[in-house]
């Protein structure tokens, strides 16, 4: 937890207390200079809090902890020692270090696989007992083995798996290598028939010539038949003959190894000069040897296919300005392209990837050569490793637009139609994904209570949201929804309590309490939960006035704060596909005062406020009244969907908190056309018959609107509003 920068150099005492409540241990744990964490080392199961002077921690049993996870499940497996040993030994191979632990998890800083962070939260995560890891950012499970695997392929710590390896011999005498390698390309030499076998799959004896390639036998120990084998020589950075590796012609997945030590070389590296710059890696000696024989650029291969990318293999490509990949288009070759262009520097490496128009499927150079297909062009068309983010064409936004454009509704609209507040629905045409809106007003206008109306209409119609509050007291919050819920009189919403409770408890909206985190990294945090847990599309935040610590950094100036924070939610709108809308004080109050001339930008100065904000509703006091002395009037300053700005005034029943939203008048009324006006208005008409009366049960006295249909239903008929409210269901 970050401390306050006035607690940091300062002495805390660390009492750690057992269940019952002996004191176990005490140790004096002190903040480094400059550090924003304190760390201490504490049994894994523990809730603490920390006081002026004193971090108190309560422990829990270890084994009562223990009980409720592996032995009250028999299903999981406690993780051996050394095989969390060996993920350990691979995370810190990998830079990854252990981050945290908390509760039964260990969160690790980076993700191995989609290099998540720190600064995005959620982090992955291994649980203790069983080792199964888990990133909610890329969504990848893996078991403790599984996890292993992948991080030695990422590391290429890799040694070759047993199924297809039948020796892997280490040599000591460096010249019995010399000489066996030149004695397999005499052998190749000499079998006349093996070379026209090979040049009739493509590969002249020249190229095998000059790649060194040669053909050894070796006796099967099992029935004491012979098999022959290719030889290809390995060869090191300083082109030093490193090992050989044999491949068996019958079952060329068949490999073994000579090493002169545990390191390897690659294939073909001696037939590059000081005059060539770049390199083609391929997966396959044979590959290699075709791509130079059909385009005279240097080729390698790797020693252990797409599987070890070890330091040696990087140390022999470390002298070559451009690297070009081509392993195959298969989602598993792209990727682990991905992975060695990022061992050797990705603004030196293009991928080759074949489009498929163009090479009638066929994505290995073999197939190419086969077909007859030149493979220059391929070359010439290889994609630079490194993309960057904020470089994009039209082709990339495409599909998107296409989505938006035809299916507007499924693709971009949460919802279209809010039932209660017809008006403001009618002007603002609903709820919009990857925008935020941002509710300005004085302290005590309104904007808590027209938002939950909102909030509470979208949530009947299935949208899942979450209240993020950094106020003290939520319940104040809950209570007014609860009452716009059951919109009767209080002594009905007594009786009826319970009822009442359970149909709000039913709705897919969610709390968060945030009123002791003043770091807006902690409301980043909580959507990244509540994202993967309930999969909300709507966020409410209330208010963005109230944090002051901007990912551990204290910012005195509001507006810098605000500024921030709008610039975050606008990131996190986008990036989750979801709508946000914000609560904010004014800039400048007095502006709270005057009549409907008031623009966005005198609201927010000249800050990026207005630019951030996709919608600006400005709720302000009607004044002065023409007996509207209860009424509030929601100004649209900024409307991004269509550019429409004007205003409605809202009345409040006393009794039941409900908002009726009457008297719409737009500013720019060219824009909506009488006709639009009017079927969108029939729309809105037909639902909110079906809808309206469970939300207006005692409908406001004055009929501003026409369009409003009468509510005929007295407030306590309970019976009827529950049959209606499972109709609508
Ligand atoms: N249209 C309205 N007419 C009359 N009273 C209203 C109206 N809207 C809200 N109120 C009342 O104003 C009071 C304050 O409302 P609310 O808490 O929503 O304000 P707020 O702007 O969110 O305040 P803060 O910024 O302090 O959180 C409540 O008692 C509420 O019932």
């Amino acid at each position: 937890k970050p401390l306050k920068s006035k607690k940091r150099d300062s002495f805390y005492k660390l009492s750690i207390w057992n269940h019952s409540a002996r004191q176990r241990d005490s140790s004096v744990s002190r903040c480094q200079n400059g550090s924003t964490h304190c760390i201490a080392l504490l049994p894994s199961s523990f809730s603490f809090y920390l006081t002026q002077q004193r971090l108190l921690c309560s422990l829990v049993s270890q084994e009562k902890h223990y009980s409720n996870t592996v032995e009250g499940n028999s299903q999981t497996r406690k993780i051996e020692t050394s095989e969390w040993e060996s993920v350990r030994s691979e995370l810190r191979r990998t830079r990854i270090d252990l981050c945290s632990e908390s509760g039964s998890y260990i969160e690790l800083n980076t993700c191995p696989l989609c290099a998540t962070n720190a600064k995005r939260r959620l982090l992955p995560r291994i649980h203790k007992i069983d080792g199964s890891f888990h990133c909610s950012t890329c969504d990848e499970t893996y078991s403790n083995s599984q996890l292993l695997e992948r991080l030695k392929l990422l590391n290429g710590t890799f040694s070759p798996a047993q199924e297809n390896i039948l020796f892997d011999r280490t040599v000591i005498d460096s010249n019995w290598l010399i000489e066996f390698a030149k004695d397999s390309i005499k052998n190749l030499e000499e079998n006349k028939e093996m070379i026209a076998s090979l040049e009739k799959s493509g590969l002249s004896f020249r190229i095998l010539r000059d790649f060194e390639a040669g053909l050894a036998r070796f006796r099967r120990n099992s029935d004491k038949r012979y098999d022959d084998f290719l030889v290809f020589p390995l060869r090191n950075e300083r082109l030093e003959l490193v090992g050989v590796k044999c491949r068996r012609i019958e079952r060329y997945e068949d490999v073994g190894y000579y090493r002169l030590n545990s390191s390897f070389g690659l294939f073909g590296l001696h037939l590059g000069n000081e005059h060539q710059d770049s390199v083609i890696v391929s997966e396959d000696e044979i590959e290699a040897m075709k791509i130079t024989e059909s385009c005279g650029m240097v080729a390698v291969s790797l020693p252990c296919g797409i599987d070890y990318f070890g330091e040696d293999v990087i140390r022999c490509l470390s002298i070559y300005s451009k690297v070009y990949i081509w392993f195959g288009n298969e989602p598993l070759y792209k990727e682990r392209a991905c992975v060695l262009a990022k061992k050797l520097g990705l603004m030196r490496c293009y991928v080759i990837s074949p489009p498929e128009k163009l090479s009638a499927g066929a994505e290995r150079p073999s197939d190419l050569i086969r077909m007859q297909v030149p493979l220059t062009p391929f070359i010439s068309m290889a994609e630079p490793a490194v993309q960057p983010k904020y470089i994009s064409d039209f082709s990339d936004c495409r599909n998107d637009i296409y989505k938006t454009l035809a299916h507007p509704k499924e693709n971009l609209f949460l919802a279209t139609d809010c039932y209660s507040l017809t008006n403001f629905s009618r002007f603002t045409k609903g709820l919009r994904r990857n925008e935020v809106s941002l509710y300005v007003g004085e302290s005590g206008v309104g904007k808590s209570t027209f938002l939950s109306q909102l909030v509470l209409d979208y949530c009947r119609q299935g949208i899942p949201t979450l209240w993020c509050s950094f106020a003290s007291d939520q319940s104040f919050i809950m209570k007014t929804m609860l009452e716009q819920l059951a919109a009767v009189d209080s002594k009905t919403l007594v009786s009826h309590f319970s009822r009442f409770s359970s149909i709000f408890e039913s709705l897919p909206l969610h709390f968060v309490n945030l009123s002791n985190r003043e770091d807006i990294e902690f409301l980043e945090e909580a959507i990244a939960y509540a994202q993967q847990m309930w999969k909300v599309t709507h966020v409410v935040v209330d208010n963005i006035n109230i944090p002051r610590y901007f990912r551990g950094d204290k910012l005195n100036c509001p507006k810098e704060m605000l500024e921030k924070t709008l610039h975050l939610l606008k990131h996190v709108t986008v990036t989750n596909n979801i709508h946000i809308s914000a609560v904010t004080l004014p800039w400048i109050e007095s502006y709270c005062h005057r009549g409907m001339d008031v623009q966005v930008t005198e609201l927010f100065g000249s800050s990026s406020v207005a630019l951030e904000a996709d919608n600006v509703f400005f709720i302000k006091r009607t004044y002065p009244a023409e007996n509207l002395d209860t009424c509030r009037t929601i100004c649209i300053l900024k409307h991004r969907w269509d550019g429409n700005t004007g205003t409605i005034n809202l009345k409040q029943n006393v009794e039941t908190k409900l908002l009726q939203d009457v008297k719409l008048e737009y500013s720019n009324v060219q824009i909506n056309s009488p006709s639009e006006q009017n079927s969108s208005s029939v729309l809105l008409t037909d639902h909110y018959s079906l809808h309206s009366q469970d939300s207006l049960a005692e409908p406001c006295v004055d009929d501003f609107d026409k369009e409003l249909i009468e509510v005929n239903m007295t407030a306590g008929d309970l019976a009827e509003w529950e049959r209606l409210l499972d109709v609508r269901d």
